[in-house]
């Protein structure tokens, strides 16, 4: 894993010596939107307009981050309007690297169907041949101005939800957005990010706090599953998506891999119920790649796994019923 700097490729790891012992993430560099008509969003540019076939997402179906990008663009229905590259799930020296499962790679990987690079890192030079910091997926790059619109899941998702025309559902609804927003933050800091706190952290205190922090937030949110079918109430939102991610590589890496492992989400009743409600909506189940998931993290970061080895457990079964649509209604 590296970074680029100053367009030059760079092989190093992450310095948590700068910041005792704590993984600090870095914040996404490309912040322009897709809007409906071309007009300029929150953050960075105009111009980018929402049609089909113009953008282009490349992710890794490890990727927790990327992971939310392939599942709001299924149950959006727009998988026919926006192309998609998977990379190689393991993350070395070259960071992200396409290997396609035709040239020997994991099945499921794919070339970069942009431009047939090798790596991630020549995306990001050509959309910024000068750019300095990490190269991350997903990327969301638009074929019209050949650059990238945006490396940030949380902006992209939103995008997917409405710039492409209204399609049901509304993952960000207005009336709900206040407390979608509150529950992101929560979820973001104590368990999306958490869970890299915890495993990235090199000193015994700095692991011990996120670790505390995320199952104190793995608690209150089994505790608000117990009255309702989905985080914000009856419907499915975006906050869902993102929890989502998280829990359905919890169990068979973070509890082992990133040291998470006071419970399993199999020991939450009403979490791992919730994990399969999801997991059974449809178009979802096509975006879970555990191969790619435990591959990915047991074999990118020797710092935590020298060996390599990508353990052959646990047992898991997604698709085994819940009880969450008796319980709530469908
Ligand atoms: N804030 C970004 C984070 C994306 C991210 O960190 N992706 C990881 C993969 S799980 C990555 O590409 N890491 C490479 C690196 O940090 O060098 C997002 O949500 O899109």
């Amino acid at each position: 894993m590296g970074l680029l700097v100053d367009g030059q490729w760079r092989d190093q790891w992450y310095d948590t010596a700068k910041t005792g012992g704590r993984f600090e993430r870095s914040a996404s560099a490309f912040r322009n939107w897709v809007t409906a008509d071309g007009r300029p969003g929150p953050s960075g540019e105009g111009g980018f307009e929402g049609e089909p076939e113009r953008y282009h997402l490349t992710v890794s179906l490890a990727c927790p981050w990327a992971h939310r990008t392939l599942i709001v663009r299924a149950l959006k229905g727009l998988e026919d309007a926006i192309s998609v590259s998977v990379v190689s799930p393991y993350m070395r020296e070259e960071g992200w690297v396409f290997q396609p499962e035709s040239e020997g790679g994991v099945p499921g990987a794919t070339a970069d169907a942009l431009f047939g690079s090798r790596r991630v890192y020549e995306l990001y030079q050509r959309a910024k041949p000068d750019y300095s910091g990490r190269v991350t997926v997903p990327v969301l790059w638009d074929r019209e101005r050949n650059t990238i619109v945006s490396n940030e899941s949380a902006e992209i998702i939103r995008m997917l939800n409405d710039a492409f025309g209204a399609g049901e559902p509304d993952l960000y609804p207005q009336d709900l957005r206040e407390e979608i927003d509150a529950v992101n933050a929560r979820v973001y800091d104590r368990v999306n990010n958490g869970v890299y706190k915890a495993g990235f952290a090199t000193k015994q205190e700095a692991y011990e706090d996120a670790f505390t922090a995320l199952f104190a937030e793995l608690d209150a949110l089994e505790e608000r599953l117990d009255g309702r079918r989905y985080l914000c109430g009856s419907r499915l939102t975006e906050a869902d998506i993102r929890l989502f991610t998280t829990l359905v590589r919890f169990d068979a890496v973070y509890v082992g891999h990133f040291k998470c492992n006071r419970r399993r989400i199999a020991d939450y009743p009403n979490l791992s119920n919730y994990l399969r409600d999801l997991y059974a909506l449809p178009g979802v189940a096509p975006t879970v790649n555990l191969e790619h998931i435990k591959r990915h993290y047991y074999g990118s970061h020797p710092t935590i796994n020298p060996t390599g080895i990508v353990p052959l457990g646990p047992e898991l079964d997604f698709a085994a019923p819940n009880d969450r649509a008796l319980r709530f209604g469908a």
